[in-house]
């Protein structure tokens, strides 16, 4: 069990294939987590009394929560939205999305600015960190409903690509290679 990911394979098919490469090159978690990409597995089917949640929410603080169900019915601007959702961004705060139905693939960029395509299924909780690249697509299952959850009024300002001045950017990308070195680069 547990979440997969990948290397993409970048081509234009429809992005709602999994662009696997060929061979297949998987990343494990481990990979994500040196990342500072978090994930959970939990009980989606019970959500609304799952301890589990409950002590992730309170120890993080996410005091704020809603549901996105994403399906034309229910979400106006719905192909618009899509478009924006797999425009490659940052925001100045966590993503945190929980989800519970469906499913869809989260693509993130590693520290050699490679896409990994993150599977997200009924159960996965993910926490994407605040300045990293990402953007959202349906697979072909078409269909996900998510939990978002937030510290405080949620602001989902999306940032698009380039952003390097911005500070959640710089923030980020000095925890991922160090202060140091981005202080020596400085000193040429
Ligand atoms: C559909 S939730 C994921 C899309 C996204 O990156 C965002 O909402 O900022
Ligand atoms: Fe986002």
């Amino acid at each position: 069990m547990g979440l997969e990911a990948w290397f993409m394979e970048e081509n234009d098919e429809d992005k709602r294939l999994p662009h696997h490469r060929n061979p297949k090159e998987f990343v494990p978690l481990s990979n994500l987590a040196e990342l500072g990409v978090l994930y959970w597995h939990l009980n989606p089917k019970d959500y609304e009394n799952d301890e589990e949640l409950r002590q992730i929410r309170e120890s993080r603080g996410y005091n704020y929560m809603d549901l996105l169900d994403l399906c034309p019915e229910r979400v106006e601007n719905y192909e618009e939205k899509l478009r924006n959702f797999y425009r490659e961004h940052i925001h100045a705060d966590e993503e945190i999305r929980y989800c519970l139905e469906g499913s869809g693939y989260f693509d993130v960029r590693d520290k050699d600015d490679r896409w990994v395509r993150i599977w997200i299924k009924e159960g996965d909780m993910i926490i994407l960190p605040a300045g990293i690249y990402h953007r959202f697509t349906l697979d072909t299952g078409n269909y996900v409903k998510l939990m978002r959850l937030f510290i405080g009024e949620p602001v989902w300002t999306a940032y698009n690509r380039p952003q390097e001045d911005h500070p959640s950017r710089k923030e980020y990308t000095s925890s991922l290679f160090g202060k140091k070195a981005g202080v020596a680069l400085e000193a040429h």
